[in-house]
C-alpha cells in the first residue's frame, strides 16, 4: 500500500469508503423494496454495493491473492461505476447496454492482467485504471447534463462525476511524468495522497447525488399521484379548484377574460353497457388525450367528476371560448380506429365582472351544458 501524507493510510481510507458505500447500498436496496416501479433503484443500489466490495479488495492488497485485489476488485470497482451511469440511463427511459460495456472492460482488465503477471508495473496499472473511470465518468456527467433535469440531486452527481475525472486526471500526468516532482519520492507521495482524499470526497458524494435523485422522483411521482386523476391524466378535482380560484384571483387582478367549459360524454352509460368498462375506461382516457391535444399550454384540463371534465381557458373571451369549445366538440367526435365513436356536450361559461365567482360559473356551465344535452347533445351550450 502506498504511504501518504497527514498521517494518513490508504488501507484504512479505502476501507472505510468500504463500509460507507456497503451502508449506502443497504439504504438504497431498502428503498428498492418500497418503490419497485423505480427501475434506477436496482442499478443505483447495486452500483455502491460492487464499488464498497472492490474497495474493500483493494485495502486488503498484500493480504489476499493479486488477481482478486487487483483484477477482479477493479472489474467490480468499473462495473459498480457503470451501474451508477445505467440507474441514470433509466431514469430518462433509455435502456442501458451492458454488452456494449462488457467489451472495453475486457480489454481493461486484460491491460490490468499484462501490468500485473507480465511486468509488475504500478504506475501503468494506475494509469489503466484513471483512464478507465474517467471515460465512465465523463460519459455518465454527459448523460446528467444532457437529458436529466437540473435538480439538486443531478447536479451533485454531474459535479461529483466532473470532480472525480479531474482526480483521475490528474493522476494520469503524473503517472506520464508531466510533473517532474512525481519522479521524486515526497512528491509521489503528495500526489497520491490527494488522489485518494479525492476519492474518499467523490465516492460518499456520488452516493448522496443519487439519493437525492432517487428522493425528488419519488416527490415527482407522489406530486403526480396527489394533483391527476389516474387514469386520465387530467388534473384531479382537488387540484382543478385550486387553479380555478388561482385563474379567478389573476384574472380579477389584470382584468382579463375568462371562460370555463364543462365537457360531458353523451351516452357515456350506453358505452359501458355496450362495450365493458374497461373499454369505457379507454374511451375517458382516449377523450381526455384529445382535449388536452386542442388545449393551449395555459389553459388548465381536469376531471370534474365521474366523466365530467372542466377546461379552464385564461384570458378567453366569449367568442374565443366557443370557437374553442367547438374545436373540442369536433375533435372528440371524430371516429378513431381502436374505440367506440363517442361525443360530448359542453357548457360554457365565462366570468361576468368582479363579483363572479368559480361556484357561480360552474352553475351557469352546468346549466348550458343541461341546455346542450336536451337539445339534442353534441354540441356547445351558452347562456
Ligand atoms: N368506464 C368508466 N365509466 C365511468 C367512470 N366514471 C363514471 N362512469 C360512468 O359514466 C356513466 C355516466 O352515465 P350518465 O350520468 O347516466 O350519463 P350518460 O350515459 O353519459 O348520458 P348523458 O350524459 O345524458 O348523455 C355511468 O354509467 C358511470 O358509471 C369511469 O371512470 N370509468
Amino acid at each position: 500500500m502506498p504511504q501518504l501524507h497527514l498521517g494518513l493510510e490508504a488501507r484504512s481510507i479505502l476501507l472505510v469508503l468500504a463500509v460507507l458505500s456497503l451502508q449506502m447500498a443497504f439504504v438504497l436496496f431498502a428503498l428498492r423494496r418500497s418503490y419497485p416501479h423505480l427501475r434506477s433503484l436496482r442499478a443505483w443500489a447495486a452500483a455502491p454495493l460492487l464499488c464498497g466490495i472492490a474497495s474493500a479488495l483493494i485495502g486488503l492488497r498484500g493480504m489476499i491473492p493479486d488477481a482478486i485485489s487487483i483484477l477482479a476488485a477493479n472489474l467490480l470497482l468499473l462495473t459498480g461505476l457503470w451501474l451508477y451511469y445505467a440507474g441514470s440511463q433509466q431514469m430518462v427511459d433509455l435502456e442501458p447496454a451492458p454488452w456494449r460495456w462488457s467489451v472495453p472492460l475486457a480489454a481493461v482488465v486484460a491491460l490490468l492482467a499484462w501490468f500485473t503477471y507480465g511486468r509488475d508495473d504500478f504506475e501503468a496499472r494506475a494509469a489503466t485504471m484513471a483512464a478507465s473511470i474517467a471515460v465512465v465518468c465523463a460519459r455518465h456527467a454527459w448523460l446528467l447534463a444532457r437529458r436529466l433535469q437540473p435538480t439538486l440531486g443531478t447536479r451533485l452527481t454531474f459535479y461529483t462525476a466532473l470532480a472525480a475525472i479531474a482526480v483521475k486526471l490528474m493522476l494520469l500526468c503524473f503517472t506520464f511524468g508531466w510533473w517532474s516532482g512525481y519522479a521524486d519520492p515526497a512528491g509521489k507521495t503528495l500526489a497520491l495522497t490527494f488522489y485518494f482524499i479525492g476519492s474518499a470526497i467523490t465516492m460518499p458524494l456520488a452516493n448522496l447525488g443519487v439519493i437525492l435523485m432517487v428522493t425528488e422522483r419519488l416527490r415527482g411521482v407522489f406530486e403526480q399521484l396527489a394533483t391527476h386523476d389516474a387514469l386520465t391524466g387530467a388534473l384531479s378535482r382537488r387540484a382543478l379548484l385550486d387553479a380555478c380560484a388561482e385563474e379567478l384571483e389573476r384574472s380579477r387582478r389584470r382584468g382579463h377574460a375568462m371562460a370555463l367549459l364543462l365537457l360531458d360524454l353523451d351516452h357515456f352509460k350506453a358505452v359501458n353497457d355496450t362495450y365493458g368498462h374497461q373499454t369505457g375506461d379507454r374511451v375517458l382516457a382516449g377523450f381526455a388525450r384529445r382535449v388536452r391535444d386542442t388545449l393551449r399550454i395555459q389553459d388548465r384540463f381536469g376531471r370534474y367528476g365521474g366523466e365530467e371534465f372542466v377546461a379552464l381557458l385564461p384570458e378567453t373571451d366569449l367568442p374565443a371560448a366557443q370557437v374553442a369549445a367547438e374545436r373540442i366538440r369536433q375533435r372528440v367526435s371524430m371516429p378513431s380506429p381502436s374505440l367506440p365513436r363517442c361525443t360530448v356536450s359542453i357548457g360554457l361559461a365565462t366570468l361576468q365582472g368582479p363579483g363572479d365567482g368559480i361556484d357561480a360559473m360552474l352553475a351557469r356551465a352546468d346549466h348550458a351544458l343541461y341546455r346542450a344535452k336536451h337539445s339534442g347533445r353534441n354540441r356547445v351550450g351558452s347562456l
